[in-house]
């Protein structure tokens, strides 16, 4: 059995006191260069449940230079727990697919401000768990995303979900407020800049 270890969430941005944990692989995204020191992903991603092979087949990745997903980032969100709005940079190409694990989630979608962080989301997309969420294009290059610091949200916070009619659970899709509980994001992405490891 391989065992990864966590690692403390990168801050986006000053201001993002989040400290979520996080993991990565398929190695890690150099910072200035932007260049993915490449491991191999582990067994489980892509032999089965093979999630890189079945991200690929939802044609999202068609363009990509690699044509699937080498890369995955894992978020773990407690309750209480965020991510400031932000946008995922030009390491990658323009598409992420989110699967989400454990609870249910607000993603927060935000025109883009000058200058100052936006506090209030155009609309929001209720990721409920085992959903694979795909964006990508205008939606991934146009918008900030983010996921606010609270531990429930209201009714006034789901007024703003847009997906409630394509949620597969009855009661998220009528839900007043949402009690947030331990939730784990695998983001799968196509860092085109890829070097291998050397040592
Ligand atoms: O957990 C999520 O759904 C979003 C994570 C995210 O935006 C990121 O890792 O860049
Ligand atoms: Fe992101």
């Amino acid at each position: 059995m391989v065992r990864f270890a966590w690692r403390d969430g990168a801050k986006i941005e000053d201001g993002d006191e989040a400290h979520r944990r996080l993991q990565y692989w398929g190695g890690q995204v150099a910072e200035k260069t932007n260049v993915l020191v490449s491991e191999p992903l582990p067994q489980f991603l892509v032999e089965y449940p093979a999630l890189v092979q079945r991200i690929a087949a939802t044609g999202a990745f068609a363009n990509s230079k690699h044509g699937k997903p080498n890369h995955c980032l894992v978020n773990e969100y407690e309750p209480g727990q965020g991510i400031m709005p932000h946008n995922d940079g030009s390491a990658y190409f323009p598409a992420v697919a989110t699967l989400s694990l454990g609870s249910a989630i607000l993603l927060d979608i935000f025109e883009y401000q000058d200058e100052s962080t936006p506090t209030t989301p155009a609309f929001s997309i209720l990721q409920e768990p085992r959903s694979l969420l795909i964006t990508h294009g205008s939606a991934y290059q146009q918008y900030l995303h983010g996921i606010a610091a609270r531990d429930l949200d209201t009714a006034e916070d789901l007024n703003k979900v847009i997906n409630r009619d394509m949620l597969t659970n009855p009661e998220l899709r009528t839900a007043l407020h949402l009690q947030r509980d331990r939730r784990l994001s695998m983001t799968f992405r196509d860092v085109e800049r890829v070097a291998p490891r050397l040592f």
